[in-house]
């Protein structure tokens, strides 16, 4: 019982809910910044109830885990890799968000409108959705911080799966709005997802 309110579990959750704040914060911030608040809903904060569920899960695993095996808990090399993985992941988000600019909206766009165009400049050249690698390292890492093994591997197959759906699904539309630009720009590129073409 001790080690729930000792000085592991504080310092790894406060890391996590200064994550998780600042992650949903910013892109609440960012939307706004490059949309106008009165084209930004709550849906920007990017809440959704798998994604709390997910994070409800994790913390129960969480708990679990440090009342039954603390030890578990005690490899501050993993927690930190996890933290500087974090930071990595909302940086590469970020950079994203602020090279696509306006092009970068939360929910897909399936009509072409006339500011939109296509990005393929700055982190856009290295990946082609560097904003879902960035939520992608983000996400996992979030569990390497807190040592939860199931979650790490349940994240990491979860989100992978969402992205390895969505991407395709995103690009229908992309080739259809930019055609032949956006078919070399998949040919040069990496989707920045792995395995995901
Ligand atoms: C949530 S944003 C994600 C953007 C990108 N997939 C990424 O991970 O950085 C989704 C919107 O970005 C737009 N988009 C994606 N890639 C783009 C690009 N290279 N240039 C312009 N718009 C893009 C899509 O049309 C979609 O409406």
């Amino acid at each position: 019982m001790t080690e729930i309110f000792g000085y592991t579990t504080c310092r790894q959750l406060s890391q996590m809910f200064l994550a998780i704040i600042f992650f949903h914060g910013s892109e609440y911030i960012l939307a706004v910044a490059f949309h106008g608040k009165s084209n930004v809903t709550l849906k920007s904060l990017l809440i959704s109830k798998n994604y709390l569920l997910a994070m409800i899960l994790s913390l129960l695993e969480y708990f679990i885990e440090i009342s039954l095996f603390p030890a578990l808990k005690e490899y501050w090399w993993v927690t930190n890799l996890g933290l500087a993985l974090v930071l990595i992941g909302e940086l590469i988000r970020k950079i994203a968000i602020i090279t696509a600019g306006r092009a970068f909206t939360h929910v897909i766009k399936i009509y072409h409108e006339e500011h939109h165009k296509l990005i393929t400049h700055g982190v856009y050249s290295f990946v082609r959705h560097p904003g879902y690698t960035g939520f992608f390292i983000w996400s996992v890492s979030t569990q390497i911080m807190l040592c939860n093994p199931i979650s790490t591997i349940a994240f990491a197959v979860v989100v992978w799966s969402f992205f390895a759906d969505r991407i395709p699904y995103e690009e229908f539309f992309l080739r259809q709005f930019f055609g032949s630009q956006y078919e070399e720009y998949a040919q040069r590129t990496p989707s920045g997802i792995p395995f995901v073409k």
